[in-house]
């Protein structure tokens, strides 16, 4: 498993060795005592998966807000995607600013997004399918979004992206009271 940092300290991409042959190739996708000797480890406790029909389909920002935060390990099934991280931890150095990274089946990589942080993606191809493990499950109350265009990302798009309702109607970043608190 390669492990490459990124400008966000805690934002890191992985890409796990591919065995190939004949057949194809085989891949362990995720390994709790790989990541926990790498000093990476999460207890994730739900593994999420989304089909978006059209190339350009947006879904974010998001957030958990605390106590049921999570951390994500995020990963292409199929097709191509651009997947974002921004910072929100209040007082953190690196507030408000994104990393985004091509994750797709072909390159195989993975982004490890802590806690803290808001979670968001364009489908680059279409019928592209998201997989990604989560640290804690599903708690709607906690909730978040923020508004995708308000942080500054280059999403690279060239058209307007397809949007849940949700999604549309987020608040701007400088309009959120981010629940998180960097901790140094
Ligand atoms: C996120 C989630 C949604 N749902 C339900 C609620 C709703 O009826 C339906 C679709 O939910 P959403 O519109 O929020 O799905 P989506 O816009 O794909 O939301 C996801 O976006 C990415 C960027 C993330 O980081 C995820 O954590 C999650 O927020 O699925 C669950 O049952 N469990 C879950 O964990």
């Amino acid at each position: 498993m390669q492990i490459q940092e990124t400008a966000l300290p805690g934002v890191v991409i992985l890409t796990p060795a591919r065995f190939g042959d004949a057949r194809g190739f085989f891949s362990e996708s995720w390994n709790a005592r790989r990541m926990a000797e790498a000093g990476l480890a999460h207890d994730f406790v739900q593994d999420n998966h989304s089909l978006s029909q059209a190339a350009g389909t947006l879904r974010g920002l998001h957030y958990q807000a605390p106590p049921h935060a999570q951390a994500k390990l995020v990963r292409c099934g199929r097709g191509v995607l651009f997947d974002v991280a921004v910072d929100i931890r209040r007082g953190s150095p690196t507030y408000g600013q994104w990393v985004g990274v091509e994750l797709s089946f072909d390159n195989g990589r993975q982004l490890l997004i802590p806690e803290g942080f808001l979670h968001g993606f364009v489908t680059r191809a279409p019928m592209t399918e998201v997989i990604y493990k989560c640290s804690d499950h599903y708690a709607p109350e906690s909730d978040g979004a923020v508004a995708w265009d308000s942080c500054g990302i280059d999403w690279g798009l060239n058209a307007p992206p397809v949007l849940s309702d949700k999604d549309a109607a987020a608040p701007a970043l400088a309009d959120v009271q981010s629940p998180f608190v960097w901790e140094g």
